[in-house]
């Protein structure tokens, strides 16, 4: 039974470039999953959870993932990110996660960190990424902190583990600092929050963004270990998808 579970997929693409985070600029597959049980007002992914791309669902078993990713990927890729909507609501991501490994592929996890699953522990880069005020999500920190006590008991901690907070305001970067002062030996990322997620996303604004985010980060003791980012990808495709 375990073997042929099916998994919803929205996309498989690349190569490309993760655009975020701990691993910004590896080159990496994409394969991202349906359904999410957050519902962030700025979410660049909503069509994963709002029923717009419904009938693009495709359910997939791990070998027809990995058939895919071979067909567009081919012989250029080490590395899959696996994203959503939240993965971490899927079980059967597991086979697939294994199936990447016995081919020698390196897998990396985006996940907001509402949900724990068991397969955390055989991911090779897992970004929590848990949001701030103005998503209008709430954070279950005692969800969030069960997560971490998880991975800590386990060995693989050493495993790459780091958390990502989205920032579009003061609010957000107060949370930001609540997050890293919470987790205070876990890598912290800032990322920049694209607001035109409508239309074409501004190269100007989103650096005028990131200027703005690391000037409050200089200023602040409490971000003397965090790192700030752009979306990468943003600057250079904008709001296109399947980048
Ligand atoms: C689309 S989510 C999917 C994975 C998971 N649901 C999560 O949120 O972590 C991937 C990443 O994109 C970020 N993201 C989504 N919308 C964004 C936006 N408008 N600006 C900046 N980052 C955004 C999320 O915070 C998350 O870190
Ligand atoms: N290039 C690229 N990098 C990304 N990093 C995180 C992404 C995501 O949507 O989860 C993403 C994405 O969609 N594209
Ligand atoms: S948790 Fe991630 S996929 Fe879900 S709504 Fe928020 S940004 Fe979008
Ligand atoms: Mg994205």
């Amino acid at each position: 039974m375990e073997k042929a579970r099916k998994i919803p997929v929205l996309e498989v693409f690349g190569p490309t470039i993760q655009g975020e985070g701990m691993v910004i600029g590896q080159k990496t597959m994409f394969v991202r999953t349906a359904g999410c049980d957050y519902q962030c007002s700025w979410c660049d992914s909503a069509f994963t959870w709002d029923g717009s791309a419904k009938d693009e669902i495709k359910q997939m078993t791990a070998e027809e993932i990995w058939n895919e990713l071979k067909e567009i990927g081919d012989n250029r890729f080490n590395h899959v990110t696996i994203s959503g909507g939240n993965p971490a609501l899927l079980s059967s991501i597991g086979s697939l996660i294994n199936l990447l490994h016995e081919k020698g592929i390196e897998v990396a996890v985006e996940t907001q960190g509402s949900i724990w699953k068991n397969w955390f522990l055989d991911i090779d880069q897992l970004t929590l990424s848990p949001k701030p005020p103005s998503s209008g999500m709430e954070t279950n920190f005692e969800k969030l902190d069960e997560i971490f006590h998880r991975l800590k008991q386990n060995s693989n901690f050493g495993k790459e583990v780091s958390l990502k907070v989205v920032v579009f305001d003061e609010e957000d970067f107060q949370y930001a600092r609540d997050v890293h002062t919470r987790y205070p030996e876990v890598s912290f990322f800032l990322q920049v929050g694209n607001s035109d997620i409508e239309h074409e996303a501004s190269t100007k604004d989103l650096l005028e963004k990131l200027e703005w985010l690391v000037n409050k980060v200089v200023e602040s003791p409490e971000m003397n270990h965090a790192r700030v980012l752009p979306q990468l990808h943003t600057l250079i495709w904008g709001n296109k998808r399947g980048v």
